[in-house]
């Protein structure tokens, strides 16, 4: 198995009496993409800036490269790179000079910047831009500058804190692509995301939620969580009738509207789809429609924060959506 990268053991860390982060464990192996995963406020950028040295933990610690991230921020700098939510550029420099303003300022050798920036041009498909000014491009690739600027001193892990937020599908699509390819030579991507498309992509998540770890796992053995069928979709007319009697009947555990139909997460694998059609139907609903699915991503997080809430029988704190 590939070394560890990251490790955070209980990392905690709160605003006067709020808890941001609350014991949050986890372990990074080199090379994966791990996707850090929550809705707004639910964390992440200040574990992120634990991690970086930027934020002193209240309780708990992290190790960056074997170095302990708080302490060693020296030692793990110059080999990681950040790429923070809102990341600045000079929008009077072209995106070669912004690249060699920054070589210089990381104190990169002259001829290494000679060979590294039209390279990032190349691999980022930045070189056709090469002369526009930052203030002319548009989202999608000031991200991509961003990203080449954080790549100039060929950090080992880089940390990318929503590095699609507010972007097209086409433009996030692209932004992935590249993080695949990093991936391949063997840089480690630490991201975080709202966007379960995006966390389908990566090779291990951990789901926050409230400061809180839910789940860690890839999505294949997040989605098994729900057992060995699944979970269970049903339409029927009324649907909010349906939703109604559903929540109330005792064999299921969550259950939640997904566009025309309900998911249903089943406290007994064994359940009778045939019973749970027998009595929609006594209850005189009609176009019924009852089947065994694989959870999406969305459904697991829901379920588990749903749980989570029953657990803590508080109100969710998080007003943000996953998307
Ligand atoms: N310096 C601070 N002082 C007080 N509260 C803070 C501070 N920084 C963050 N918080 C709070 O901690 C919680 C977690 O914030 P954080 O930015 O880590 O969430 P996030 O998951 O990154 O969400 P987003 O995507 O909105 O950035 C939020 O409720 C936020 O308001």
């Amino acid at each position: 198995m590939a070394e560890v990268v990251v490790r955070a053991e209980g990392l905690t860390r709160r605003f006067g009496a709020f808890t941001a982060v609350d014991h949050v464990s986890f372990e990074v192996r080199r090379g994966e993409i791990f996707g850090f995963l929550g809705p707004n406020g639910a964390g992440k950028t200040t574990t992120i800036r634990m991690l970086l040295g930027l934020l002193e933990p209240t309780e708990g610690r992290a190790w960056v490269l074997g170095h302990d991230a708080t302490r060693e921020t020296a030692r793990i700098r110059p080999r990681i790179g950040y790429v923070s939510q809102r990341f600045s550029l000079y929008p009077d420099l072209s995106v070669e000079e912004t690249l060699r303003f920054y070589g210089a300022a990381y104190g990169l050798p002259a001829q290494r910047l000679r060979e590294r920036i039209p390279m990032l041009l190349e691999r980022l498909d930045l070189a056709g831009q090469s002369r526009r000014l930052v203030r002319h491009l548009a989202g999608g690739w000031r991200q991509r500058m961003a990203l080449a600027v954080a790549l100039l001193h060929e950090p080992e892990i880089m940390f990318l804190d929503e590095p699609t937020a507010g972007m097209d599908p086409l433009a996030r699509r692209e932004i992935w692509a590249l993080l695949y390819q990093l991936a391949e030579r063997g840089v480690t991507i630490f991201v975080t995301t709202h966007y379960m498309d995006e966390a389908e992509q990566c090779s291990r998540l951990a789901l926050i939620h409230n400061g809180r770890l839910l789940a860690q796992g890839t999505p294949f053995e997040l989605k098994e969580r729900a057992g060995p069928k699944g979970i269970v979709a049903i339409s029927a007319t009324p649907l909010e009738r349906a939703f109604l009697l559903l929540r109330d009947w005792p064999f299921f555990q969550h259950v939640a509207f997904h566009g025309a139909r309900i998911h249903a997460y089943p406290r007994d694998p064994g359940l009778s789809i045939e019973e749970i059609r027998r009595r929609l139907e006594e209850a005189g609903l009609e176009e019924i429609s009852v089947e065994w699915i694989r959870p999406s991503l969305e459904d697991v997080f829901l379920w588990l924060v749903d749980q989570a809430a029953q657990e803590a029988e508080l109100p969710s704190r998080s007003g943000g959506a996953l998307r």
